[in-house]
């Protein structure tokens, strides 16, 4: 689906916001082993115009080069003739962007991430209890309680799609893979960086504690 019409304005502040999130969260070692993905919607949600950039698959993501990101259709295609192949996992961002109308998507691994998908595997969520960055999700209930939804991780990636569409919480702007990763999102760059940062914090906050319970 050619994307000519979208204005460069609006390409190269997606490109900008991407290389910027991409450093910072390099810095924190969250691409660890070229994991990780990133994306920024540009152009609203008609099949002509609704476009994404995202990260390039297998790059070194701790680097900044000319190779980094490309725009993809609805259907994860390339918008353009590019020899960059995106992500691997694109069609779980252009699945996320259906469901929820985001702006932005950020997929991190972290250890922290990983421990707490296994540790409540069987409940396929994690609880998290009255933890004040519950509130960075626009939820502001005294003692809020939350559930973040835990999806099978398969090798082939399109068949994790359909448990996505399943599971996916309009309220919590998160769902983690089993042992794989987070994928958070949010109206823009800004919002999808804070609800990423508040799950990162919750992680490692509901990990620790059930350890000191024990
Ligand atoms: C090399 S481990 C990570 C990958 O398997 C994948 O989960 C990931 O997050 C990055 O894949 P990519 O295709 O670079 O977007
Ligand atoms: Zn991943």
């Amino acid at each position: 689906m050619s994307f000519a019409h979208i204005s460069l304005e609006a390409k190269q502040k997606a490109l900008a916001e991407l290389t910027e999130v991409k450093s910072l969260f390099a810095s924190r070692g969250w691409f660890q082993g070229t994991s990780g993905n990133l994306s920024i919607r540009v152009g609203d949600f008609t099949p002509e115009d609704f476009h994404f950039a995202i990260t390039a698959s297998g790059k070194d993501k701790s680097l900044s080069t000319p190779e980094d990101f490309l725009f993809v259709d609805q259907t994860g295609q390339p918008s353009e003739l590019t020899k960059l192949k995106p992500s691997a996992e694109t069609l779980i961002h252009c699945e996320i962007y259906k469901q929820t109308g985001c702006g932005a998507i950020f997929h991190v691994h972290t250890v922290f991430n990983n421990l707490v998908s296994e540790l409540f595997w069987e409940r396929k969520s994690i609880p998290v209890d009255g933890v004040e960055l519950i509130k960075a999700f626009n939820i502001w209930d005294e003692e809020a309680h939350i559930d973040i939804p835990i999806v099978s991780n398969f090798a082939h990636i399109p068949s994790i799609v359909p448990e996505v569409t399943e599971r996916l919480d309009k309220r919590i702007p998160g769902i983690m893979l089993r042992k794989h990763g987070i994928y958070a999102w949010g109206a823009n760059a800004f919002e999808a960086k804070r609800h990423l940062e508040a799950f990162e914090f919750l992680f490692e906050y509901v990990y620790r504690w059930e350890l000191l319970k024990r």
